[in-house]
């Protein structure tokens, strides 16, 4: 899947659910920002990383794969909420965080450093990087597609059965 096309279905998705919720026109980039640092969270305890005080181990793969996902939609969204869909963007790399607390904390501060600015260059430095966090939690950029295609599709269904 290329970038567009990635970017298409998000942009499918997202006018489904404006539609459904009719809010054409509404100013929604400050709750995908919410809502993505939100997701971040989720993935984090998922992944049980800063969890120092806990012996009990992460959750699946699986799971873990689709927390990821769901930032992936925000992410997308975001970058059409800016018109910046259209912005040729290297996410192949085999780069990885050596520590995944920090890959965290990065990830944090990248999203509010994009909320302040709503640059181009920071939007790409944000998708960049949590395309690196994926990587460093074992997720290869395809599996992060395939997974991102089925998520998207339950969301459809979702809207589908009133969620
Ligand atoms: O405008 C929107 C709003 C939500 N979602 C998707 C992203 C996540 O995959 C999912 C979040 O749903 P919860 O399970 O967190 O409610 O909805 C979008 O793609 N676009």
């Amino acid at each position: 899947m290329t970038l567009q096309e990635w970017f298409a279905m998000q942009h499918e998705l997202d006018r489904y659910i404006e539609r459904e919720h009719g809010l054409h026109g509404e100013e929604l980039f400050e709750k995908k920002i919410l809502a993505l640092l939100v997701e971040l969270g989720e993935l984090a305890n998922e992944t049980r990383c800063f969890k120092f005080w806990s012996k009990k181990p992460p959750s699946s793969h699986e799971a873990i794969l689709e927390e990821f996902v769901d930032g992936v939609h925000f992410i997308l969204s975001l970058g059409l909420e800016l018109g910046f869909s259209d912005r040729d963007i290297d996410l192949v790399s085999q780069e990885a965080n050596e520590d995944l607390d920090r890959g965290f904390l990065k990830i944090f501060r990248l999203v509010n450093d994009f909320r302040q600015s709503k640059d181009a260059a920071d939007f790409e430095e944000l998708f960049r990087q949590y395309i690196i966090l994926g990587q460093s939690l074992g997720f290869m950029l395809d599996d992060v597609q395939e997974a991102y295609k089925k998520k998207n599709e339950v969301n459809f269904k979702r809207q589908q059965n009133g969620y």
